[in-house]
């Protein structure tokens, strides 16, 4: 498996270090959960990435080498996200919103609906095909969202907080979905999420991030018992977002 990395990362916004000195790798482990508060800078990290926000210093490195330049060249190089909001096209139906996206890719319009044919039954909403993508219920817009982040077979899939504003049966719908990405050699997963809980079953690996700092690596297991971790969510200053993240 391939490797996409953050290396001695920094990303300054005037005066605010977002990130200082993030080194970061996904890849080896299948599904890398990063975690933590508000404001930490797990976005930064995800559009650094992914080219959406260049880095003050360091690089990003696929498979060892620097790469750069637009989104376009990341998602083209394998390098595929989801955003917070959906930004699906609105008044398409969803066989429509992935068909796009791989006509983005380059696909002609034929290959195009074939491959949206071949991520809806991966993904596992065949059924949501012709539903147009703007009265679909919120937690199968945010699943179209990552089914059309999976168009075209992206080596690395990175996912910014999926699982927001769901209940947490429905957070556990979206985990199955995400497993079955991943089986048979899907993508290597990076996944920014508050819902602790969803991270901590879904992931092999879990990076901390406080402050633009990674503050710890380790296991599932390690990061739920890591004192470290708690300070960093519950802190003096945890607001009542952060105690729910924990929780
Ligand atoms: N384009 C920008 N311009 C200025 N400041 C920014 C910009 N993007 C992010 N920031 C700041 O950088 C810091 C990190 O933001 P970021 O969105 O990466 O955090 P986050 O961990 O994803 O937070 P959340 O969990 O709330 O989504 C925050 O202080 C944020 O206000």
């Amino acid at each position: 498996m391939g490797s996409l990395s953050l290396e001695h990362v920094r990303v300054s916004f005037g005066g605010l270090n977002a990130l200082t000195d993030v080194s970061l790798t996904m890849g080896p482990a299948g599904i890398l959960g990063l975690i933590g508060p508000n404001g930490a800078g797990k976005s930064t990290c995800i559009n650094v990435m992914t080219g959406f926000q260049k880095a003050s210093a360091g690089r990003v490195l696929l498979d060892g080498r620097a790469i750069g330049g637009p989104p376009a060249a990341f998602r083209h190089a394998g390098i595929s996200r989801t955003f917070q909001a959906g930004r699906l096209f609105a008044t398409l139906t969803v066989a429509e919103n992935l068909a796009a996206a791989a006509i983005g890719m380059g696909l002609s319009r034929r290959a195009a609906a074939t491959e949206a044919d071949r991520v809806l039954d991966q993904t596992g909403i065949a059924q949501l095909a012709h539903e147009v993508a703007a009265v679909l219920p919120y937690t199968d817009q945010r699943r179209v969202a990552i089914a059309r982040a999976t168009v075209c077979q992206p080596k690395f899939l990175l996912l910014d907080e999926p699982a927001a504003g769901m209940s947490q049966q429905e957070a556990q719908g979206l985990a199955d979905t995400i497993r079955t990405i991943r089986a048979n050699e899907g993508p290597a997963v990076l996944l920014v999420e508050h819902q602790v809980g969803l991270v901590l079953s879904l992931c092999d690996e879990i990076a901390v991030l406080d402050r633009g700092r990674i503050i710890a690596l380790d296991t599932p297991d390690a990061i739920a018992r890591d004192e470290v971790v708690r300070e960093a969510y519950l802190g003096t200053s945890g607001d009542a977002h952060q105690r729910k993240a924990c929780a």
